[in-house]
């Protein structure tokens, strides 16, 4: 019998209304009690106070890079760089090699991620067969093996009949489509945000069109089959609208959006001197982008946070700006990220903060996380809404240190990170 009994917190659960001074006892890997003053003699005791108590944060969006980019990232490494960000779990896409478009990729993810033990890992399976979008994956195989989603991201998904054929095979399963929207005959070769930045920095620009003619697709697709759609990165104040009234007409689509497309804008790129860690697919959109973006969250258009975490080498990263990778690391600075902007900032409830990176992700998701109610695993995340400190990349778990905010001071750490039970994460 393990008991871990945290005191004097400020429990936050979404799941059920819940925003007090509470005291939370875990026994055996499960939430066995909540009240005010708990005492167990036999249990660990963690002090809480002034810090915040929430069920996991789940981020729905990274890149783990295993199997065939261990150089970048391995399952390990991303798992605990998860729970060194405050994650209790993640949902990882499969543009591996191979790609995970098999159940034999998805078992193997899933032996990986239970070695590593640190944050929960769930895969998400490919819609095509080698991303190549010709071909659908054998995506029900890959639900019995455990993929809990499906998405080529790293591409998208050109082909409207394959969307609309995968789109309506989830319906079997009822798992979201995930797509990374891009629309490649006008993206093409890109490398920054379409606008007068890259005009001026001379560098070819991807239009936010480039994103919204393929979220539109998705909508009228979405309406087709009924499917449950969910849009990977969500980037342009266009993508927004669309998923508005995607919303409105009551359509099953939802959307998540990164903690840099909430807090850099496209002048990132020429105020770093072209850095290549302000290089991402989709790129940094222009101020009017951002301001529609941060409104989303803050009005609930956008229904959850997800990092897009994308690990990549150094070597790789170290090269003319239009060679370089797309794709900046995430998981290790998002809570303090998004914290200091929608909280501190922009006044956010503690409990809708909570929703975006936990109820609803679990929910859209259909994972067992998302909730502090007793009997569910103990998946909990504990932050100091108070803590500043400044983003060191040499300490990070992840492999990778490719970020544009090294250096940054920020405002709300994880100290804490509990799954099942246990604790995989101690700040200190
Ligand atoms: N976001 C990125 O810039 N890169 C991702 C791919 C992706 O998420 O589309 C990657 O795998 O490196
Ligand atoms: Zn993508
Ligand atoms: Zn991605």
């Amino acid at each position: 019998m393990s008991r871990l009994l945290i005191k004097n917190g400020r429990v936050v659960d979404p799941s059920q209304k819940l925003d007090e001074g509470l005291d939370v006892l875990v026994v055996d890997g499960k939430i066995a009690r909540i009240a005010e003053r708990i005492t167990d003699k036999d249990a660990q005791v963690v002090d809480a106070t002034g810090l915040v108590v929430a069920p996991g944060f789940i981020d729905v969006h990274v890149h783990l890079r295993e199997p065939g980019y261990e150089y970048k990232e391995t399952i390990e490494t991303g798992s605990q760089a998860a729970a060194a960000g405050g994650f209790t779990a993640v949902c990882c896409m499969p543009n591996t090699n191979p790609v995970n478009d098999n159940p034999a990729v998805t078992e193997y993810i899933l032996a990986r991620a239970r070695e590593a033990a640190a944050a929960r890992v769930y895969p998400i399976g490919a819609i095509s067969k080698g991303l190549a979008g010709e071909e659908l994956a054998e995506m029900g195989e890959m639900v019995l093996a455990g993929a809990v989603a499906f998405s080529d991201d790293g591409k998208p998904v050109v082909s409207s009949y394959l969307m609309r054929r995968a789109m309506e095979y989830s319906l079997l399963f009822d798992v979201p489509i995930v797509d990374h929207c891009e629309e490649p005959t006008l993206s093409a070769r890109g490398v920054m945000h379409e606008g007068a930045v890259a005009t001026r920095l001379g560098l070819r620009g991807i239009p936010a069109a480039a994103e919204e003619v393929m979220v539109w697709r998705n909508v009228i697709l979405a309406q087709l089959t009924g499917a449950r759609v969910h849009i990977a990165h969500l980037s342009t104040a266009g993508s927004l609208e669309a998923v508005r009234q995607a919303k409105a007409r009551g359509l099953r689509v939802s959307c998540e959006v990164t903690p840099h497309h909430l807090t850099l804008t496209d002048q990132a790129v020429a105020e770093s001197n072209y850095d290549t860690n302000t290089k991402m697919n989709p790129p940094l959109r222009s101020a009017e982008h951002v301001e529609a973006l941060v409104e989303g969250v803050l009005d609930g258009t956008v229904d959850c946070l997800a990092t897009d975490h994308a690990p990549h080498h150094w070597d790789e990263k170290s090269v003319e700006f239009d060679k370089a990778p797309f794709g900046i690391v995430g998981l290790e600075t998002a809570l303090p990220l998004t914290f200091d902007l929608l909280v501190v900032k922009h006044r956010m409830p503690l409990s809708r903060f909570v929703a975006c990176w936990s109820t609803n992700p679990a929910r859209l998701f259909k994972l067992p996380g998302g909730t502090l109610k007793v009997g569910s695993p103990a998946d909990i995340t504990v932050f100091d809404p108070e803590l500043r400190a400044v983003v060191n990349p040499e300490k990070f778990r992840s492999r990778s240190r490719n970020t544009p905010f090294a250096g940054k001071r920020l405002r709300g750490w994880p100290v804490m990170t509990v799954v099942g039970g246990k604790v995989v994460y101690r700040r200190g």
